[in-house]
């Protein structure tokens, strides 16, 4: 059997996202690899033509989008968004998601959150039957709750990792915040530790991403390029 090509499955779904893209959205801008194939695809439409705003949710998102001359606004300019592509680090039939891996949830969830489609595109590596079991969910706490907001999380079960970079040093968000990964020998409800997790002060925001996605667009190596759950949605592609 041959070995899945699993970037080929990000360009896959990417593109197919991008095509759902149209004339005078406002669209957002997910963060990771998967997402970096959709920018330059729609990079690409831009050029050809496509009149678009486009929030980004993290700083490398903004450089590469700039770079491939997709117009830019800032968070604080947008009210809301016609359609948001994103990426995820795990997603279950609901689809609901785990994300975070890169660090960037509390921008991602906010633009998610005003966003009228959230199109989610993985490979095929990603889906999974239940959350919480396998990727660790990561959490974003300002720097002086560290302390307290771990002693707490430990206090839901949780395993509490604070995340750092290669060098040693705590990673840093794009808003000065840190990132704790937190792993559960018993996972809990998704839905209740949403619950418990918002109710911690300190903690900024959580990775898991309930009832938000309209589009999941699962990259495939072989027959169909993509395979498709919930709503779809198919919009011109440029030639
Ligand atoms: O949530 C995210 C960043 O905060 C990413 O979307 C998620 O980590 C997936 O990344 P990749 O496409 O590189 O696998």
């Amino acid at each position: 059997m041959t070995k899945p090509d699993f970037e080929k499955e990000k360009e896959r779904a990417a593109l197919h996202a991008v095509g759902m893209v149209s004339d005078g959205m406002w669209v957002g801008l997910g963060s990771g690899s998967t997402i970096a194939y959709a920018v330059r695809a729609l990079g690409e439409r831009v050029a050809c033509g496509l009149d678009i705003q486009a929030v980004p949710t993290s700083r490398k998102t903004r450089e590469l989008a700039a770079s491939v001359g997709i117009p830019l606004r800032d968070l604080p300019d947008a009210t809301h968004l016609d359609l948001t592509i994103d990426g995820a680090d795990e997603c279950d039939p609901r689809l609901d998601l785990i994300k975070g891996g890169g660090g960037a949830l509390l921008h991602e969830k906010i633009v998610a959150s005003a966003s009228r489609r959230l199109v989610i595109i993985v490979d095929s590596r990603k889906p999974v039957p239940r959350l919480l079991h396998a990727f660790p969910l990561p959490v974003e706490v300002i720097p002086l709750a560290i302390g307290v907001v771990s002693f707490r999380l430990r206090a839901l079960g949780a395993g509490v990792t604070l995340r750092r970079l290669p060098d040693g040093t705590p990673f840093v968000t794009d808003e000065g915040n840190r990132i704790l990964d937190l792993t559960f020998v018993e996972p809990p409800e998704p839905t209740e530790l949403a619950r418990s997790l918002e109710a911690i002060p300190g903690l900024v925001e959580h990775g898991l991403f309930l009832g938000m996605t309209s589009t999941l667009v699962i990259g495939r190596n072989s027959g169909a390029d993509v395979e498709i759950r919930g709503s779809a949605g198919v919009g011109e592609v440029c030639s």
